[in-house]
């Protein structure tokens, strides 16, 4: 069976797309990509999303833009599957993340009438629609409905593929936010630990926006974080953000590091007369030093010996040299694809997976990641 798997994350830089081949071999699922590819935003489009992921914004303004994601997730997929020299009657499913515009699953206990609560968007009935391919999605509110955080999901992905008898693993990913996947030495389902670390590249890509005026939009290879100093007073400051504290099951997003935090942090290091570069190698290290820290944890107390890395902070040779330099040396850290997954269509494979286990009714949450309360079978579908 082909699952078109389509990722539209954080970072708002575009749609990943894998087309994946599931079998069933002796009662096991099996899977190979056939195409990867990732369709960036067009300028306009990325800052209208831009306006739509904040809070309070305008209810017309949501609903309208579920209907034009849904146009454009469509047109990716059929790129994508023209892009593979295949055709639409080759692809039995679409499994869509969407864009999440909103995301706090956590409860408000002074008032009743709030709920824990997550909205991905992009409608799956436009896709359907436009595609002629039946369309799986909106995945994390059936786990929110049982108390999970409804992300991070891809940490059920990395326990089916990735655990090993032999040794402690984390699986890593920095996209627009960072999340980790411990994995002890023979895990179980239950002893599974997975979260949000913080910020991944999303304050340095405000950060590069603003510096270039718009000309870059994230920091190449770091090459410009790699110039900078870093200013280790302000970083210490940035450091005492209360969610680093905070105890998983934990999950987190634009609402807490988005436009709104690095407009702030800009303007504190405006005011601090730091440079723009030292300010980019400032926030590059906040990232590296809050996932950093993290993982010190867990090569400690879980007995970790290998770490992998995906998403596209992988590219980000200042990240990983400040996040290499500060681990210690006989832990090794490596890409995703060490593993046999490439790193940027990581994501964009483990949706088609939730949509492919998701359709034939079958869980596809991991309840030690989330924090929900049992197993359930996430996405709805459109025929
Ligand atoms: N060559 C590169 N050099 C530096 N950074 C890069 C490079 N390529 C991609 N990136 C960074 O990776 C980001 C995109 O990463 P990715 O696609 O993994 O995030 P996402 O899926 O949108 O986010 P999330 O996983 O948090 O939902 C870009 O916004 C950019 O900051
Ligand atoms: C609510 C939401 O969209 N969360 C995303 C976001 O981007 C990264 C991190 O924050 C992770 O929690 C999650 O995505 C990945 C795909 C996940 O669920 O594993």
């Amino acid at each position: 069976m082909k699952v078109a798997g389509v990722m539209s994350g954080t970072s708002l830089d575009g749609m990943d797309i894998a087309i994946v081949d599931f079998q069933k071999v002796n009662g096991k699922i099996d899977f190979e990509l056939c195409y990867f590819t990732t369709v960036p935003y067009e300028k306009e489009l990325k800052a209208r999303l831009e306006e739509v992921v904040v809070p309070n914004t305008p209810s017309p303004e949501i609903s309208s833009m579920n209907m034009l994601l849904g146009e454009v997730f469509a047109d990716g997929v059929l790129l994508a599957v023209k892009e593979a020299g295949l055709q639409t009657a080759d692809i039995d499913l679409i499994s869509t993340h969407g864009q999440t515009v909103f995301h706090d699953p956590v409860f408000k206990k002074d008032d009743p009438y709030y709920r824990p609560n997550t909205l991905q968007i992009g409608d799956i009935g436009v896709i359907a629609e436009k595609t002629g391919i039946p369309v799986i999605g909106d995945f994390r509110t059936r786990d929110v409905a049982v108390g999970g955080q409804g992300a991070p999901l891809v940490p059920f992905l990395d326990y089916t593929l990735f655990k090993s008898e032999q040794l402690g693993r984390v699986l890593v990913n920095i996209g627009g936010i960072s999340n980790v996947t411990v994995l002890p030495k023979s895990a179980s389902a239950e002893n599974i630990i997975a979260y949000d670390t913080g910020p991944g590249n999303m304050i340095i890509d405000a950060f590069v926006t603003w510096h270039t005026n718009g000309e870059q939009c994230y920091d190449k290879d770091g090459q410009l974080a790699a110039k900078g100093n870093i200013n280790q007073e302000w970083l210490k400051e940035l450091l005492a953000h209360t969610y680093y504290g905070e105890s998983p099951p934990k999950s987190t997003g634009r609402e807490q590091f988005g436009t709104e935090y690095a407009r702030d942090l800009w303007n504190q290091a405006e005011k601090r007369n730091i440079s723009k570069i030292d300010r980019i190698a400032t926030v590059t290290a906040l990232t590296w030093y809050s996932l950093g820290k993290a993982l010190k944890k867990h090569i400690e107390e879980d007995n970790v010996e290998e770490i992998y890395i995906s998403g596209g902070g992988l590219h980000n040779a200042s990240m990983m040299k400040g996040l290499k330099d500060y681990l210690p040396e006989n832990v090794s850290v490596e890409s995703s694809k060490e593993l046999g997954i490439d790193s940027d269509a990581k994501e964009a494979i483990a949706f088609a997976l939730f949509g492919y286990l998701g359709f034939h009714k079958q869980p596809n949450n991991l309840p030690a990641a989330t924090g929900a309360s049992k197993e359930v079978i996430m996405g709805k579908i459109a025929w």
